[in-house]
């Protein structure tokens, strides 16, 4: 399985004169193969930083997740997922993967990573606690918003079940130390399962993180590592620097920065990659923007935000670095019966398969962003499922550690949310307790 993305839409070839060189872009990429020599040592030796290079050649960790899996599955209708950041938004975008509805055998997830009273309480009204499993999810263990939702749906799940049945429905994956957190799944014997230490929140899609909601959905967990570790082979091999690769992603970014386009939009044409374009965006804001660098992310979906956001995007500011992902759909789905639209005016659609539009409206916006000037590197993909959505987990994580690299940032640190976390703290402190 490889990843063929295409940046000749980024370059002079078609940008035309003052646009990036494919030459610039190679010896970029290849000023990084000493990063990627050093990747692939750690990855040969199975042990070291960064960790979640690792995940895509491990198996044992998912015993104990699918014996979890399995057991909230027979007790569950639904199963709440808390959490934030890291700790939801790769779940979330493997979920999205899932059929939905998915029918008896598996619950409906919820992942609730925010603490709006509003939508938190309207969800627990609706819930049949009985049949409702919870799952936390904190690297830390120490996330303010995360323990509030955990306390709040723990006194709930006591007052419905009694406190003797609560870790036949409750679990944790957290760090294997002390924390909050792990001092509540202590304090009640829950389920725990271990969230690696050396994976940081954003890069742990494809620890237990991501795949125990997976397997919740009924979704092969192996499948993603296996994808995952197609990428990780080109991408650390002596194929590391051509144009397709992670490398070259990172080289393109960092190159278009430094003339002046400061965001990048990853615009899937993929309903089930909406969730995707979110968790790419927490990627590569946290740890590329610090010390000044970095660029902005911006989460588009094709084609709806042609309706909201091209507008811009062909006209405003040239600032921006355009991903375009679709999915061969040309001769799929629902068709246009003939007899319904017979109006001249809908001579276009007659006949023709919603998927027919869809791929029609991704290939005319890559190609109208290109004639505009606009650098637009585009990624068809064949098919979507848990390998080729693995493969671009990696990809992306990969892309991000090596601009990190060039940029000469720590890619695994987050120090600047801290600041706003203190405050919090400071203003619950004087707010009056009922
Ligand atoms: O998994 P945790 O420790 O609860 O952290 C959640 C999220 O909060 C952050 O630390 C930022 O506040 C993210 O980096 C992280 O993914």
């Amino acid at each position: 399985m490889s990843l063929a993305f295409d940046l000749s839409g980024c370059l002079s070839a078609r940008l035309g004169d003052g646009a990036l060189e494919e030459s610039q872009v190679l010896v970029k990429a290849q000023s990084l193969r000493p990063a990627l020599d050093r990747l692939s040592d750690l990855r040969s030796a199975g042990e070291g930083d960064p960790e979640f290079l690792l995940l895509p050649d491990r198996r044992a960790d998912l015993e104990p997740a699918r014996d979890l899996a399995f057991a909230l599955n027979e007790a569950c209708d639904d199963v709440l997922i808390l959490g934030t950041g890291g700790s939801s938004l790769g779940g979330q975008t493997l979920y999205a993967l899932a059929d939905a509805p998915l029918g008896p055998a598996h619950p409906r997830l919820h992942f609730l990573d925010n603490v709006d009273p509003f939508g938190f309480e309207r969800l627990l009204d609706r819930l049949d606690l009985e049949h409702t499993g919870v799952v936390a999810v904190s690297k830390s263990g120490g996330t303010a918003e995360t323990l509030c939702q955990f306390a709040v749906i723990v006194e709930a799940m006591i007052e419905a079940l009694d406190e003797s049945r609560l870790a036949s429905r409750v679990a944790v994956i957290t760090e294997p130390k002390d924390s909050p957190l792990a001092a509540l799944a202590e304090r009640w014997r829950l389920p725990r399962l271990d969230h690696d230490l050396g994976v940081g929140g954003r890069f742990s899609v494809l620890s237990v993180v991501g795949l125990l909601p997976a397997l919740l959905a009924g979704l092969d967990a192996a499948a993603f590592r296996e994808g995952a570790a197609a990428v990780l082979d080109r991408a650390l091999g002596p194929e590391g620097c051509e144009l397709a690769s992670p490398a070259a992603g990172a080289a393109l970014a960092v190159l278009a920065a430094e003339r002046g386009y400061s965001q990048s939009v990853l615009m899937p044409y993929v309903d089930r990659l909406a969730d995707f374009g979110l968790w790419y965006r927490q990627l590569w804001a946290e740890s590329l923007g610090k010390h000044g660098k970095g660029t902005t992310p911006i989460r588009a979906l094709g084609p709806v935000d042609q309706h909201s956001q091209l507008q811009l995007y062909l006209q405003g500011p040239a600032d921006k670095l355009f991903t375009l992902i679709r999915l061969e759909t040309e001769g799929e789905g629902p068709r246009v019966a003939p007899q319904i639209v017979d109006d001249p005016r809908l001579e276009y659609l007659a006949g023709r398969r919603m998927g027919d539009l869809l791929d029609a409206m991704a290939r005319a916006t890559a190609e109208t962003l290109i004639r505009n000037g606009k650098p637009t590197r585009t990624l068809v993909l064949e098919r979507l499922d848990e390998e080729v959505l693995g493969g671009l987990f990696m990809h992306f994580m990969l892309e991000t550690i090596l601009a990190a690299e060039l940029l000469g940032v720590d890619a695994y640190d987050q120090p600047a949310v801290e600041e706003g976390k203190v405050l919090a703290r400071d203003y619950l402190a004087v707010m009056q307790r009922d």
